[in-house]
């Protein structure tokens, strides 16, 4: 059931009037950090698969699952059993388990050090190439999304295109078991929180959870519609913004009691600048608050807060 205090934004008018497609998203993204975005154009087959394919694989028992830890890259990529990640400043580790699959790179390449190789999967047959499909298919939407962000901020709206063409994105596909009374008193399916990256496509908002905190201290649901796109502003665009978009601190609560024996999917897409990007804050929304810093450095830092690192 459709219960948010933000109203989508539909791609349709990308094409035929994109300045106010800017301008409908921008203004969303400036009052709440958050958007949601209908008629995205990614293929339904393709989240369908990648969402099957995961639900396959959460169910293999957990010793075959811990087997694809990867053993470099601070749990960039493939597996993180339930109970790791838990949230900057926080003691209780979130109930999810999560699988991460990030950007394919040639040998040999320059952001080889930084950026791992993926975790072949072949437990379940076509679970690799489903990943890669969601990828890439993400990947694309988020550089039109930041085309039209771009624009918002009045930048040429290539402004973002090779800062982030090869980006150190990761596609985090998540399962929330069902909720049962050997929960950890306290702890909730995800911590309050703000991501780290530059944007985040969410997929998978139609199950209630998920929750922003708005300016004025009160929580809102963001329930997106079936098939829309949920995206939020994370850290690294909020810094070179100066604050002007938000990073908005979300969680995603516990359900209620008739809905607690359900699992709950869901599937962000981090979308990140290429490793040597220098994050240095563009002089808008008053006097400049931030040192310029490495994107690479800022990430790493902050993986050590929320114990990936
Ligand atoms: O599962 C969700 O709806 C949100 C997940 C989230 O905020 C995150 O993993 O950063
Ligand atoms: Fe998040």
């Amino acid at each position: 059931m459709p219960n948010s205090v933000i109203q989508p934004v539909s791609m349709k008018s990308y094409d035929s009037d994109f300045a106010g497609f800017a301008r409908e998203l921008g203004f969303w993204f400036e009052k709440f950090g958050f958007a949601i975005v209908a008629d995205h154009g990614v293929d339904q087959n393709v989240i369908d698969k990648a969402l099957q394919k995961a639900k396959e694989f959460f169910a293999l028992p957990v010793e075959v699952k811990k087997s694809y830890k990867s053993p470099v890259g601070a749990g960039q990529r493939g597996y993180t059993a339930f109970g790791v990640e838990t949230a900057k400043d926080h003691t209780i580790a979130d109930l999810k388990e999560f699988w991460h699959h990030g950007r394919n790179l040639p040998e040999g390449h320059r952001f080889g050090a930084v950026m791992p190789p993926n975790v072949p999967m072949p437990d379940v047959a076509g679970f690799d190439a489903s990943q890669q499909a969601m990828f890439e298919d993400f990947d694309h939407l988020g550089k039109r999304i930041l085309q039209a962000i771009a624009t918002y901020l009045e930048l040429p709206r290539d402004y973002f295109d090779a800062k982030v063409a090869e980006g150190n994105s990761i596609l985090r596909t998540l399962h929330y078991p069902a909720v049962g009374p050997e929960a950890t008193p306290g702890a909730i399916r995800a911590g309050a929180h703000g991501d780290i990256n530059v944007i985040t496509l969410l997929l998978g908002a139609e199950e209630p959870g998920l929750q922003l905190l708005d300016k004025a201290g009160q929580w809102q649901a963001v329930t997106a519609p079936e098939g829309c796109v949920v995206i939020n502003i994370g850290d690294m665009l909020s810094r070179l913004t100066n604050d002007r978009l938000p990073s908005t601190i979300h969680r995603v609560i516990n359900p209620e009691p008739e809905r607690a024996r359900f699992a709950r999917y869901s599937a962000p897409f981090f979308l990140h600048f290429s490793p040597d990007v220098l994050i240095e804050t563009l002089p808008m929304n008053g006097p400049v608050k931030y040192e310029p810093i490495n994107a690479q450095d800022f990430l790493e830092q902050r993986l050590r807060e929320i114990k990936l690192a």
